[in-house]
């Protein structure tokens, strides 16, 4: 049972930690004075460490669902590390003060020059952005070229500046500093790999526009600004942040990069059992919550990877990205919990042909062979990938080109000859094409034959039973999920409107509350929002 009394100094008390719930204050004052002692018993974790996951968090007692496990402010936030664009002088250009995308690079930072939004951007002279850095650009070589747009770009590059910030960091804040330097960096693993030589080609840029001069400055006046700013610290900063930056997503559609003390412990898996979301109000603080109840010794876990690709694909990109083999339970069961996510039909051979399905042996093992659960038939996984590959390039001309439903319906006719029905691919194609029926002017729902609609229910029956299975928390795909939820209702009224027994008002209603619960947090990306505001209206004409 609680003791309520005040833990400080006794007094009786009806007053708690709003966090842990466990512990009575009878004042702020005495909340405030225990905080030291309370904080490592109010997390409901600790921070472990071994051999296969480095360091992890682990709930040290049971979590309700929904509990707030760590809240934390970042050490540093930045424009991407990753520019897509290959070519630096085609990089999109965001505002120093406040990642804002800009048009053009007219308007200048009054103190270092560098481009800007607007000279009254608050940004600018925040101590968490860009005042950081200011006095440094300040104090670069600047474009070799004034005249030349080319030169220009090239010097006003974004993708070294969270590294660059973060070497600052040593100077402006040591405690911050000290706990990122503390962070994985896969230092082995990266050397040679394409992410090192990428890195290697940021530290030139940055040594020669603005260390190297620095360091002339520093010998001059005989004082040391930065002590550490050689290519191994440089080396190791873009290992932490390659490692460890999570994505934020801006209200103006852009990503910008954060780094967390606790937040990038979280380790990865599947199938997580944490969610979280960005205070962008609230300087860009994490908030981490339990996706569902936690037990006591559990991981906490998010995912690094994308819920909608195949294992191969998932086992891939946390390979060359993160540097580890995922042996979570959905690698490593070869339908991936009987979704059927990577499985293709087996064709047998021209003198026995064969309805199997083609299966991994050994998921989580990238060499393995595929085999057939009903002839001897066996491929190589590399078939597998660039089979899957060649799909993908065709599914992405495809959605190029706004397909209409027939496109769809015939790219899914013709794929459903080589992969499972639920295939990831299959997934995405008939996700698109149950959005198509009955959304366009010329082909309302009103329009539909009875076998359309009943097809439109079917696929988002289909869907949702797989997205139940591989996202069951709707942690990481709450959009998919939330579409296949409206999708349903829109087919549900328009059958009820015409008399279909199949159909009740009831159920059209649960789907829309239901989309409102997964969507309530999506209020971030302009998609959600209008999302929300579909379903929010839907509710109020029901
Ligand atoms: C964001 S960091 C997580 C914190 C890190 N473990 C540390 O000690 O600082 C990501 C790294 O943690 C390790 N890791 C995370 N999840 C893992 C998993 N499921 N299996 C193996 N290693 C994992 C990998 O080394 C990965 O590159």
């Amino acid at each position: 049972m609680i003791d309520k009394s005040c833990v400080k100094c006794e007094k009786p008390s009806n007053s708690f930690c709003t966090n842990c719930k466990l512990v009575h204050y009878c004042s702020r004052e005495c909340q405030k004075a225990d905080w030291k002692t309370h904080k490592t018993q109010c997390r409901p974790f600790e921070i472990k460490k071994d051999e296969k996951f480095g360091r992890y968090l682990k709930a040290n007692r049971d979590v309700e669902a929904d509990t707030i496990v760590v809240s934390e402010p970042p050490c540093i936030i930045g424009p991407k590390w990753n520019n897509e664009d290959e070519d630096p002088s085609s990089f999109t250009f965001f505002c120093v003060g406040c990642f804002e995308a800009l048009k053009d690079l007219r308007t200048k930072c009054p103190n270092c020059l560098w481009p800007c939004c607007s000279e009254e951007c608050i940004g600018l002279i925040s101590e968490e952005l860009h005042a950081i850095e200011c006095a440094f650009l300040k104090a670069g070589r600047g474009p070799a070229n004034k005249t030349s747009i080319k030169s220009v770009k090239e010097y006003f590059r974004q993708d070294a500046l969270l590294a660059l910030k973060i070497l600052i960091l040593q100077r402006r804040n040591p405690k911050k500093f000290k706990s990122l330097m503390e962070m994985e960096d896969n230092a082995e693993n990266r050397l040679l790999t394409l992410n090192f030589k990428e890195a290697e080609d940021r530290i030139n840029y940055l040594e020669d526009n603005f260390l190297k001069p620095l360091k002339k400055a520093e010998d001059k006046s005989n004082q040391v600004v930065l002590p550490i700013k050689d290519k191994k610290i440089l080396h190791k900063i873009f290992g932490i942040i390659e490692t460890n930056a999570m994505y934020i997503n801006l209200a103006n559609g852009n990503e910008i990069c954060g780094l967390y003390p606790i937040g990038c412990l979280l380790e990865h898996s599947c199938l997580p059992n944490c969610s979280y979301s960005f205070d962008m109000k609230n300087g860009f603080k994490i908030n981490v919550k339990a996706a569902r109840e936690i037990k006591a010794d559990e991981h906490l876990t998010t995912t690094y990877s994308h819920i909608l690709w195949s294992t191969q694909l998932r086992q891939q990109h946390l390979k060359d990205a993160k540097y580890f083999t995922c042996s979570c339970e959905r690698c490593k069961d070869p339908t991936e919990l009987g979704t059927h996510f990577s499985t293709l039909r087996c064709l047998g051979s021209d003198e026995s042909p064969c309805n199997g399905y083609q299966l991994p042996t050994n998921p989580i093992s990238p060499n393995a062979e595929w085999a057939c659960n009903k002839c001897p038939m066996r491929i190589k996984s590399d078939q597998v990938s660039f089979l899957t590959a060649r799909m993908n390039d065709e599914i992405e001309k495809v959605f190029a080109s706004s397909p209409t439903c027939e496109v769809l319906e015939e790219l899914i006719e013709k794929l459903s000859q080589f992969l499972h029905p639920t295939h990831y691919h299959m997934f995405t194609l008939k996700h698109a094409l149950l959005q198509l029926y009955g959304k366009h002017k010329d082909c309302p729902i009103e329009s539909l034959s009875e076998e359309v609609l009943l097809k439109k229910l079917n696929l988002c029956n289909e869907l949702l039973q797989i997205v139940q299975t591989l996202d069951p928390y709707a942690i990481r795909i709450p959009i998919y999920i939330g579409i296949l939820y409206f999708e349903k209702h829109v087919a549900l009224k328009e059958m009820i409107k015409r008399n279909n027994n199949c159909a009740n008002i009831e159920d059209a209603r649960k789907c829309l509350e239901e989309a409102e619960r997964i969507l309530k947090n999506e209020t971030d990306t302009e998609q959600g929002k209008q999302l929300i505001q579909r379903v929010a209206d839907a509710l109020l004409n029901i």
